[in-house]
């Protein structure tokens, strides 16, 4: 059965990007499938002259996927070159590269004239000592020369790495951070900035300039090598005919001497054996901690030893991984035809030499230094022409690298921004918005449930609003709609009677202050936790601790050692390997044993604050905001608060709400909902009433059910 996109493309279509579409196993056309003892092996099946990308077969496809990134290439290099001092380093990593790449060729150049000095010394008996000191000082020379320039070249990459690196964390950081949450949520979206990714230690734009200086310099080593070769089978009359036998040798070698211990390029292993699966679920069984005391109580222990000596005998040699398996087959397969003509092939040049020599006694057409020279030079100068090949071949893939890095900067965010400002009024704020609910139906992107189906409802500028209703009937994606973190499927949303979608995305944020459920904390100090709850004041300490203490967390948090600067989850592990036993704490942090195995193992450490302690700092960043703001979020913001501490939070939140549109999500009915104002009670997706207390509990529906359920247990 056809899975996946991979045989909806139509077959003519260029493959653009070889990271795009689906890899279909049973797409015969575009997939080898290559049986391997008790495993399946599934290869893309690669253009036979991949190596040589201006080979008809993909040169369209090729010169059009360059094409395409060449715009951001010169993007790539304006950007390096505008990064302080990298156009100087680069120059001259450059040069010294180039110098580098012709030192070889001038060494063999010195080689053959001392092979040439001793050929002479052995026919004439006399040795010219001064040109034998020149030549051989030259090579001793060459020799310190290149030792210098790769000290200058390594002392020039760190810095050029370093700072080409920081320039692009810092312009993927701000790539990452500007997406939306379905954006982000999106897989395709993850791997592609996954693919994009700086890492700690290299960034693809300067990885591509350095492939780009190595392909520079391995022309120049061509070059010079090939002069060099020129020069040497010019007067040699059998010269080119053993060049010609040489190159053949490297060829045939190039073709059978790399082996892979695992598949290049894109491919996929099974295996539908139940032998093997039977013997290793048994062992994973028998090592596994998890399944020992079930294993211990139930008796298994024979049982599973039987059945794994049973499978194991029957599997016999066929009991391998696929890598075992793999590499037990490209060995077999290393007994081809052209195996067997690399060797003979190597003593090819040799042979006709001799033959050579034999046919004309009186007049050898070449010294054996000669020979020597000539062979070594054509081997040295094809392989140098094969690593060519191979880094043409990966020409197009590395430069859509650097495409992919810059595509990732615009990202479309699925949330389109709006662009009318907001509020029109900046005083009116105060008095709260009004938000309106016409007819909304919302699925999550990539799910077909309907968790809202026709939600109207209208919460009037600085009402009070709870929203009750059982787990899972949409109260939290009712306020996630409101700070617009996703639009409706269907239907509108209003603000100030304005449609959602038209208002800019920015000033929305700012005049909403939301705190989730799942809120989370960032793993930075306790004060830039606080602070984030608004990023414009955020360097307002006086603001931060006003915030604090309006969250309730002032008492807790000023009984930490190291108070407000307290990192909750630290970001950076401490490295720590084989300490004593009897060391429990280091650096002011307890050391976690459990994590020690060898040397250079880190620890994790997290602040051990309660559930109750990190919601009051979580709330202390909705404090943190209360100038421009019109409406405030809460779901359910008393869940890990005790009974006290859930009233004073009310309390604070009563007093300090002004004017504002408060809207709460819960499921605990009493505290908050006889002071609303309007109160939406849902279930499974809908409302099912709407009033203020008295309103519903007149009413008898559900509401005042589960309002009577719930009053009955705190009853004596
Ligand atoms: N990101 C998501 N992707 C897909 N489905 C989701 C996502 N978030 C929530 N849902 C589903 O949407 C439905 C409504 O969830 P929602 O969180 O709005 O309910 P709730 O009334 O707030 O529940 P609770 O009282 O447990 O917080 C649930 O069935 C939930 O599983």
């Amino acid at each position: 059965m056809p899975r996946g996109g991979g045989k909806r493309r139509g077959r003519n279509q260029p493959q653009v990007n070889p990271d795009e579409g689906v890899f279909d196993p049973e797409d015969t056309q575009k997939v080898r499938h290559t049986k391997i003892g008790i495993w399946d092996l599934y290869e893309t099946i690669e253009p036979k002259l991949k190596l040589v990308p201006w080979t008809l077969r993909s040169k369209l496809e090729t010169y059009h996927e360059m094409k395409g990134s060449f715009p951001f290439v010169l993007r790539m290099f304006r950007e390096i070159g505008s990064i302080r001092g990298c156009w100087w380093l680069l120059g001259g990593y450059l040069i010294i590269a180039v110098v580098l790449a012709m030192i070889p060729a001038i060494e063999l150049w010195y080689s053959g004239q001392l092979l040439k000095i001793v050929q002479d010394a052995v026919e004439s008996r006399s040795v010219d000592s001064h040109l034998l000191f020149k030549v051989a000082a030259s090579r001793l020379i060459c020799s310190a020369v290149t030792r210098l320039l790769h000290y200058g070249q390594a002392q020039l990459y760190r810095p050029l790495n370093v700072r080409i690196r920081q320039h692009y964390a810092v312009q993927t950081f701000h790539a990452r951070a500007r997406l939306d949450v379905p954006t982000y949520a999106d897989a395709v979206v993850q791997r592609h900035l996954d693919n994009s990714a700086t890492s700690s230690r290299t960034s693809i734009a300067w990885n591509n300039v350095l492939k780009t200086i190595h392909l520079v310099s391995t022309g120049v080593e061509l070059v010079s090598q090939f002069s060099v070769l020129i020069t040497m089978l010019r007067n040699q009359r059998d010269g080119p005919l053993l060049a010609i036998l040489s190159f053949g040798h490297t060829f045939f070698r190039k073709k059978t001497g790399q082996r892979n211990w695992s598949p290049t390029g894109v491919w996929a292993a099974t295996t539908k054996n139940h032998e093997y699966l039977r013997l290793v679920g048994a062992s994973r069984v028998v090592h596994a901690q998890e399944h020992r005391k079930e294993l211990v109580a139930g008796g298994m222990a024979d049982y599973l030893h039987a059945i794994y000596r049973a499978a194991a005998n029957r599997l016999g040699s066929n009991a391998t991984d696929f890598y075992e398996a793999y590499q037990t087959h490209t060995i077999t397969d290393r007994l081809s035809l052209t195996a067997f003509l690399s060797d003979p092939l190597r003593e090819l040049p040799q042979i006709v030499f001799t033959l050579r020599a034999v046919q004309y006694p009186s007049d050898i057409p070449l010294s054996l230094a000669s020979l020597n020279l000539i062979t070594q030079t054509t081997s040295k100068f094809s392989r140098t022409l094969f690593d060519l090949f191979e880094e043409t071949g990966s020409i197009a893939e590395n430069l859509a690298s650097i495409r992919k890095v810059y595509e990732t900067y615009t990202i479309p965010n699925v949330v389109v921004d709006g662009e009318t400002p907001f509020p029109e009024d900046q005083q009116n704020i105060k008095l709260g918005v009004s938000v309106e609910f016409r007819n909304v139906t919302f699925r999550y992107p990539g799910s077909s449930q309907e968790v809202l189906r026709n939600v109207s409802f209208k919460i009037l500028q600085g009402q009070l609003c709870v929203i009750v209703g059982a787990n899972g009937s949409g109260k939290s994606t009712i306020l996630k709609l409101i700070a617009r973190l996703y639009d409706p499927t269907e239907g509108q949303i209003f603000i100030n009677d304005q449609d959602i979608r038209t208002l800019k995305l920015a000033d929305l944020r700012r005049a909403t202050s939301v705190l989730f459920q799942d809120y989370t904390h960032f793993p930075l100090s306790i004060r830039d936790n606080i602070a984030l709850g608004d990023p414009n004041n955020a360097h307002d300490d006086e603001k931060i601790r006003e915030a604090a203490r309006l969250g309730g967390a002032t008492e807790f948090i000023e009984r930490l050692d190291e108070g407000f600067d307290t990192y909750l989850d630290r970001p950076v592990d401490d490295i720590y390997s084989t300490l004593p036993q009897g060391t429990k704490t280091l650096f002011g942090r307890s050391v976690e044993y459990s994590s020690i195995r060898g040397a250079g193992n880190m620890s994790s450490h997290s602040k051990g604050l309660s559930g109750g302690q990190m919601q009051r700092i979580a709330l202390s960043r909705t404090f943190m905001r209360d100038e421009g703001v019109g409406i405030l979020c809460f779901d359910e913001p008393s869940a890990s608060l005790d009974p006290t501490a859930e009233y004073d939070l009310f309390e604070r939140l009563r007093l300090l709400r002004g004017n504002k549109t408060m809207i709460f999500s819960s499921h605990r009915f009493g505290n908050l909902t006889r002071y609303a104002d309007l109160i939406l009670y849902m279930d499974d997706a809908v409302i099912l009433e709407e009033g203020t207390h008295n309103e519903l509990i007149k009413q008898g529906g559900g509401y005042a059910k589960i309002w009577m359920l719930q009053a009955q247990a705190f009853l004596p």
